[in-house]
């Protein structure tokens, strides 16, 4: 077992690598344990469980994590599971799984699924922590927001936000509803902005440039401007949006455009429409 710092947490200082198996080794699986290894957790310690041998074979190669194709192993591997499968499957595969289940501590990932319905699906008031992080933990530039129950112990939450420290930046908000906001804002927001790269992609290669230096041009400029957000703190996003904008010139004509079509409107429209999905899945799962 190493000592490691684990950072500015709320919690703590120090926390002891120990085993954590994740059950779904999918997308996100795959996101947060390549951020931890890159990150230096030991490969050794990380497990992944899922039905098909084709992904873990990925994981295992690449990272030299330990892999099954039984999700009973991953109960035995570690003391910390991490719920890393569909919302939509979570109840079938935490019905499968031994009795060892009721005292494991656990992590989740899943959206619109409660802390309480998490511990239904276990048949014990086991401990969870909820968590919403998203893809960019594969690059270490991670947002994640942590949710715990007062009585939930501090190792496991100095455990859920170590790990998710390792691949990106934390937040621990107060009221379980909170991460449905999250969601909104960083779980689903890398796919918005997916979007609007691809719709200037679009246009660019339409103006007449190839794809490949439409993607260059429109790649480049959003990750500056991203890391221009990250670096300028105490900057209100508008004054950086108005930096750009010369009056008369080129980006105020563009601006226009999008007030024009009530561009916030349609953001807040669908950021609400992702939380509503978000209560909508958490009432019925
Ligand atoms: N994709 C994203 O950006 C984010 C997803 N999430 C949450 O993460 C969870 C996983 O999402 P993704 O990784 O995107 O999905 P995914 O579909 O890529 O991964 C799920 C994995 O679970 C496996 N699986 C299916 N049945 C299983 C079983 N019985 N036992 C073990 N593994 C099983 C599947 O084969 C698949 O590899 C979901 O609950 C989702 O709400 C949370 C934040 C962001
Ligand atoms: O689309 C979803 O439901 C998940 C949660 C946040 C990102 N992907």
């Amino acid at each position: 077992m190493s000592q490691v710092s684990a950072g500015t947490t709320p919690h703590s200082t120090q926390f002891t690598h120990e085993n954590i198996a994740f059950i779904g080794a999918g997308n996100m699986t795959s996101a947060i344990i390549r951020g931890m290894v890159k990150a230096g957790y030991p490969a050794n310690m990380l497990m992944a469980t899922n039905p098909s041998q084709e992904k873990l074979d990925v994981l295992a190669n690449d990272l030299g994590i330990m892999t099954a194709t039984d999700n009973a192993a991953a109960l035995d591997f570690a003391e910390t599971i991490v719920l890393a499968v569909k919302p939509q499957i979570l109840a079938d595969m935490c019905a499968a799984l031994p009795e060892s289940k009721q005292d494991k501590s656990y992590i989740s990932i899943a959206a619109g699924v409660s802390v309480a319905r998490i511990q239904e699906m276990l048949d014990a008031p086991v401990q969870v922590v909820r968590t919403m992080p998203n893809t960019p933990s594969a690059i270490g530039m991670g947002m994640t927001g942590l949710y715990a129950q007062n009585n939930t112990s501090t190792d496991l939450r100095i455990c859920a936000e170590y790990c998710l420290k390792q691949v990106g930046e934390t937040l621990w908000v107060t009221h379980e509803d909170d991460i449905n906001t999250v969601i909104a804002a960083a779980g689903s927001s890398p796919a918005y902005l997916f979007m609007f790269a691809e719709a200037m992609q679009t246009k660019t290669q339409e103006l007449g440039l190839t794809e490949q230096d439409a993607k260059l041009l429109v790649a480049q400029a959003l990750a500056g401007a991203g890391k221009m957000l990250l670096e300028n703190p105490d900057t209100d996003f508008a004054t950086l949006r108005s930096n750009v904008t010369s009056k008369g010139g080129t980006t105020a004509a563009a601006i226009a455009s999008f007030h024009t079509a009530n561009l916030a409107d349609i953001i807040a429209d669908a950021m609400q429409a992702a939380v509503d999905r978000a209560r909508e899945m958490q009432a019925n799962i």
